[in-house]
C-alpha cells in the first residue's frame, strides 16, 4: 500500500483474530517501531510479545492484579480473562524512563508513543489490523511486576495485532481549518 495512503487512511481495527502474526511480520512491526523520532538517541522504548498460550497466563494476571477480584462477577472476571485474547499478537509497549539533562520523560514517553504509531501504521500497510489499548492494566502495579518491569518502565500501551475481523469504520473527515492556523506575527 502506498505510503500516504496508509498515514491518511489507517484506522484503529478493535475486531482482530488469527492466523497468528508471522515471524517476519512482527519483525517489520516491531523494525518500524524502532524508527520512531528519539532525542539523544536514548533508546527508551521496549516491546514484550505476548502470543499463543501466554495470552491466557497474562489474562489470568490481569484477574488477579484488579483489587478485590474475588467479588467480582463471573463475567466480570472472564472479561479480564478474555483481554488479552482479543487479538493473536499483543505488544507492550513500554518507556524505560531515563534521568537525563536534555531529554526530560515526556519526551521518552512520546518517543515510545511514536514507536507504537508506526507499529500502527506498518501493520495497516501490511494489510492488517492494530489497536492501542492502555486501560486500568496499562498503571497497575501487579501487571507490572508480572512482566517483568523496572520501577523505572512506564507502560504506554497493550497493542493488540491480527488479521481484520468484519468491517471497518470510516475514517472521519476532519477539516483542516478547524485544527490548524497559518501563524502570523502580530503587527505592532
Ligand atoms: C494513549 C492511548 C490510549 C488508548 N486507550 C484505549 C483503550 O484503552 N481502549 C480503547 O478502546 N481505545 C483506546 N484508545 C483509542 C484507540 O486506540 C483509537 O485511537 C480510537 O478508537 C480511535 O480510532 P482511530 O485510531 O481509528 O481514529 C487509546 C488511544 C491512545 C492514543
Amino acid at each position: 500500500m502506498e505510503a500516504l495512503q496508509v498515514l491518511t487512511e489507517r484506522v484503529s481495527v478493535p475486531q482482530l483474530t488469527g492466523p497468528d502474526i508471522t515471524r517476519q511480520q512482527q519483525e517489520i512491526l516491531l523494525r518500524a517501531a524502532l524508527r520512531a523520532p528519539d532525542h539523544a538517541w536514548l533508546r527508551p522504548s521496549r516491546y514484550l510479545l505476548v502470543e499463543g498460550d501466554d495470552r491466557r497466563l497474562l489474562g489470568e494476571c490481569f484477574l488477579r492484579a484488579t483489587p478485590g477480584w474475588q467479588e467480582l462477577s463471573a463475567e466480570k472476571q472472564q472479561r479480564l480473562l478474555n483481554m488479552p485474547l482479543r487479538a493473536p499478537l499483543l505488544i507492550v509497549a513500554v518507556s524505560r524512563i531515563q534521568e537525563h539533562p536534555k531529554v526530560p520523560r515526556d519526551e521518552q514517553l512520546l518517543s515510545t508513543g511514536a514507536g507504537v504509531q508506526n507499529i500502527l501504521n506498518a501493520a495497516w500497510a501490511m494489510g492488517l489490523g492494530a489497536i492501542w489499548r492502555t486501560g486500568d492494566m496499562a498503571t497497575n502495579p501487579k501487571v507490572a511486576e508480572a512482566l517483568g518491569l523496572q520501577a523505572c518502565d512506564v507502560i504506554v500501551g497493550f497493542v493488540y495485532v491480527g488479521h481484520i475481523n468484519g468491517s471497518l469504520k470510516q475514517p472521519p473527515e476532519l477539516p483542516l481549518d478547524d485544527f490548524v492556523t497559518r501563524w502570523k506575527p502580530k503587527s505592532s
